[in-house]
């Protein structure tokens, strides 16, 4: 390797570090500036010497010309859905209905449902490859293109492993609200909400809006069974794909008790406002995989997964208030 290519390979490796830690670890080794600075370097060095990029290099998240249109992916593991619960009874029953089939020795993870679009994404040898829309759980959207925009979505893990995995897009509130100020300056309509900013930014044709659009991702499964990894709870299962350089969502808690869970859902039925993303419930899992296998699925669900939806949103019940009040 001449030195040119060797300082390719070191900034690609640098870039790569330091991007995982500042937008998938949310913990920067060094300042944007010092970051820039490289990657302006390695873009020099690519643009004298072409055949130096590298196909996972942070310069080629940005892809090339706006695409025609959007191909048809058919999931290898078809994306399910989770039934809803609207309150604790339904919860409990829920929980009932889970030590009827499997007995009481059983814990629960809950995490954080996030308010934005689902996706999945496929990996060879650790090389992303292709990412999609769910679509109707079974054929999505190739969004490719934009996916590669996103920084927290990792070009290429830490090991040469073939997975698919599924998460959430989502749009963090600030940029929801500073790109609303910018579309209102424009004279653009606004976005409802950050979960169609996302979905509208996914769905550019064009990758340079989608990158413009500051979108963010968190993991939470792969597609498929978990066993055949080694891996025997949803846990541990979290847990790997964090190693291997996926963004997970922190505030995944172990409940050992519906009672924990009920905890866990009011805790973040307070915090939820102060939360950098918008949330529209808490997801409730059986951790152990083989408890997972014994309850099965319905026809479009898991029997060990739950949704817990928060109650739409207060702002209908104020307006009312006002208008008993006068
Ligand atoms: C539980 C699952 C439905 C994902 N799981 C799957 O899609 C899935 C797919 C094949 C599986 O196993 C199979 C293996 C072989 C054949 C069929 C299924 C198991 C799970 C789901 C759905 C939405 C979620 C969400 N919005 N937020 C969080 N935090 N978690 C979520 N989890």
């Amino acid at each position: 390797m001449n030195d040119k290519e060797k300082r390719v390979a070191e900034l690609n490796k640098l870039l790569h570090e330091y991007g995982h830690a500042y937008y998938v670890l949310d913990k920067p080794i060094v300042t944007d500036a010092e970051y820039d600075r490289l990657l302006q370097e390695l873009i020099a060095l690519e643009k004298e010497n072409p055949e130096f990029i590298y196909p996972d290099s942070p310069t080629q998240r940005v892809g090339g010309k706006p695409l025609e249109g959007f191909q048809k992916v058919t999931h290898t593991y078809s994306m399910l859905s989770l039934s809803n619960a609207f309150n604790e009874e339904e919860l409990r029953d829920f929980d009932r209905k889970i030590r009827q089939a499997i007995g009481s020795d059983y814990s629960y993870v809950c995490e954080l449902k996030i308010d934005g679009l689902a996706i999945s994404l496929k990996y060879e040898n650790g090389v992303f490859v292709q990412g999609a829309t769910r679509g109707d759980g079974t054929v999505g959207e190739d969004i490719t293109m934009n996916l590669k925009t996103i920084r927290s979505i990792p070009l290429r893990l830490k090991e040469p492993v073939t997975i698919e995995v599924r998460g959430e897009a989502y749009m963090p509130k600030k940029s929801f609200e500073n790109l609303n100020i910018v579309r209102e300056e424009n004279g653009e309509e606004p976005f409802a909400n950050p979960r169609n900013a996302a979905a509208g930014s996914l769905r550019q044709l064009d990758p340079k809006v989608a990158a413009s659009r500051n979108l963010s991702t968190f993991i939470y499964a792969i597609g498929g069974d978990g066993e055949s990894y080694g891996i025997d709870s949803h846990a541990e299962m979290l847990d790997y794909l964090q190693t291997i350089g996926f963004p997970s969502n922190k505030e995944r808690q172990l409940c050992a008790t519906i009672d924990d869970v009920l905890a866990f859902i009011n805790k973040w039925t307070e915090e939820r406002p102060n939360l950098p993303y918008e949330i529209d419930g808490i997801v409730v899992k059986v951790n152990r995989y083989a408890h997972q296998d014994e309850l099965g699925f319905t026809a479009k669900s898991p029997r060990w997964a739950i949704a817990y939806k928060f109650p739409a949103e207060e702002v209908t019940t104020k307006v009312l208030d006002i208008e008993l009040t006068v």
